[in-house]
């Protein structure tokens, strides 16, 4: 089954926004195998935003993240990865199509909210940094049956 990486962002954590993230991803019949609060470390920022490096937005990048705290998920379903970063909308909040979580609780790009995984690749890479093999609970729900 296709797993990807969710993090709510401190902006998102400081807004109450964490229930209403699982609850989006939970109503449309994903399953969430992994969750903790934590504050992302300059180590781990550097590393999961590596491919922004040298970038002008960069060094604001690394001290939003590590500013509070996060809530790292990991989410498993049939196109989960595709199908998250529908429900999380595009970068830029003002580009965010209503409905999705950027495009209802975001304004500015810098506080966007939720990251979610763009491919299968950066997938296992972001899985790998933020969890364990073993924090990741695989279960099966009854209700799986009628998802796809
Ligand atoms: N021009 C910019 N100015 C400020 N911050 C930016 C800019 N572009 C990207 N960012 C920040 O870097 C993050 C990573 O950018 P990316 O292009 O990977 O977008 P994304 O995949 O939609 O976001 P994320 O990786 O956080 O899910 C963005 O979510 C945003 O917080």
């Amino acid at each position: 089954m296709q797993k990807t990486f969710i993090m709510v962002k401190p902006d998102g954590v400081q807004r109450n926004l964490i229930g209403h993230v699982i609850q989006r991803f939970e109503r449309k019949g994903f399953q969430m195998i992994a969750g903790k609060l934590m504050v992302v470390s300059d180590e781990l920022a550097k590393e999961h935003y590596k491919e922004h490096e040298g970038k002008s937005f960069f060094g604001d990048l690394m001290g939003f993240i590590t500013s509070g705290p996060v809530f790292a998920m990991v989410w498993e379903g049939t196109n989960v990865i595709d199908g998250a970063r529908h429900i999380i909308g595009a970068t830029n909040p003002l580009e965010a199509t209503p409905g999705t979580i950027r495009g209802d609780f975001g304004i500015v790009t810098h506080r966007n909210l939720v990251h979610g995984s763009d491919s299968e690749e950066s997938s296992k890479r972001e899985i790998g940094l933020f969890f364990a093999p073993e924090q990741l609970v695989t279960y099966q729900k009854a209700v799986n049956e009628w998802l796809d």
